[in-house]
């Protein structure tokens, strides 16, 4: 398949793969500050780059708005990501952000806002080197100006800007192939609510089921069952980056996290990110830990309900309560909070435990991408410890 953007990128291309004699590591050197283009690329004419400072509820909005009606869909187009707003404000500012990576295009005589792209600065290990740079997402163009070849324009300018930061590698997901995936994950869901997923069409009766069977098939208990399982609080954050860090050295990819990091990304905040941890009763040692993120999604054409209310598993840590009990514990904490579905990645242990806590295949794969970073050879979900919003 031709990729003419991507065979002009510092990207593993396909017609390397089996090369051993190309290193793993950087494909490009940095460039000299002094050599980065310093003003942006062209767009075409009626467009004009515009910074979105998301600190302003005006352009989160925005932000919002276009995301709302124009972002990922689902493969049979019934669901879209909705994204909330907080959410949004709390997925592009975690400490060290650029507001100059939170990039959009306006069209200049309505000033409508009519594509974006963003980046964030993160730590990423690679195998044994921790590398800078940047998480690149919500690559959105307006429906309307689909094919005008925007996104590879917004892709080399957020490239241009974040080389002005002097970061040189990037990291990011796609549903679609593209050259060349350093690991693809299949995704799954765990029914929560199975009369309304099935009602929408998200999922399907099964055979010789009756929709009575269903309900009692995905029923779970009224609370967690692990003792010592509580919300997370900001005084845990020392001891769950311990854990975390710990936890996530077995992985060939993962976040670099420290203390504020975590503050950021795993303290609770509400219809954005859930996280609990098991604290012994007798020692209060801090021994497991779990995660999701709130992603709901717009349902397209349904006359009785109007969003999908979904989790998505973020970060897991088991180390004495079995990975199996710990994940039930946090279905049953996300149906108390009324979401419909629990979504989840085969990344790290989760292959494990999904079939058993009745997840079902999605009909899709996530494809994960570095930029300018060579892996020879591509990793398997399990060996991934990256989980990308
Ligand atoms: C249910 O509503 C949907 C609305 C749009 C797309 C999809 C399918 C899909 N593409 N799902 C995922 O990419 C996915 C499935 C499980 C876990 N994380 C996921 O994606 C995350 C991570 C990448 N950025 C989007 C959210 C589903």
């Amino acid at each position: 398949k031709r990729h003419k953007f991507w065979e002009t990128q510092p990207v593993g291309q396909f017609k390397d793969i089996g090369d051993s004699s190309l290193p793993d590591g950087p494909i490009e050197p940095p460039t000299p500050l002094s050599e980065v283009k310093q003003e942006p690329y062209n767009l075409p004419n009626s467009y004009e780059w515009t910074t979105c400072d998301m600190s302003s509820e005006e352009i989160c909005i925005e932000v919002y708005n276009l995301l709302k009606n124009n972002y990922v869909e689902d493969d049979e187009n019934l669901f879209r990501f909705n994204y909330s707003k907080e959410f949004l404000g709390w997925a592009l500012r975690p400490p060290g952000y650029f507001t100059s990576w939170h990039i959009g295009v306006r069209a200049k005589a309505s000033k409508k806002l009519v594509a974006f792209i963003s980046g964030i600065p993160a730590r990423i290990r690679v195998r044994d080197e921790v590398v800078k740079m940047a998480e690149i997402n919500f690559l959105c163009v307006h429906k309307k100006l689909r094919s005008k070849r925007l996104a590879p324009v917004m892709i080399k300018e957020v490239t241009r800007r974040v080389h002005l930061e002097n970061i040189w590698q990037a990291a990011y997901t796609a549903g679609v192939v593209l050259p060349t995936p350093i690991t693809t994950c299949q995704y799954w869901h765990r029914s929560l609510n199975p009369k309304k997923l099935i009602d929408v069409g998200f999922s399907r009766l099964g055979a010789r089921m009756t929709m009575s069977r269903t309900i009692k098939l995905y029923k779970l208990p009224d609370s967690p069952v692990t003792p010592g399982f509580r919300k997370m609080e900001r005084r845990d954050v020392p001891a769950v980056t311990r854990l975390l860090r710990i936890y996530l050295r077995q992985f060939d990819v993962a976040p670099d996290f420290d203390e504020s990091d975590v503050e950021h990304w795993l303290l609770p905040k509400e219809s954005v990110v859930d996280s609990f941890l098991v604290e012994s009763p007798d020692s209060h040692v801090i021994t497991d830990f779990c995660s999701f993120y709130t992603l709901p999604s717009s349902i397209l054409g349904n006359q009785t309900y109007s969003t999908l209310k979904a989790a998505y598993s973020y970060y897991n840590v088991s180390t004495k309560t079995p990975l199996l009990q710990l994940m039930n514990d946090a279905l049953i904490v996300a149906k108390q909070k009324d979401f419909d579905v629990f979504n989840a990645l085969d990344v790290m242990e989760n292959e494990s435990v999904l079939k058993e806590l009745k997840f079902g295949p999605g009909d899709g794969q996530l494809h994960y991408y570095l930029y300018n970073y060579r892996i020879r050879h591509a990793l398997k979900p399990s060996e991934l410890g990256l989980v990308l919003l």
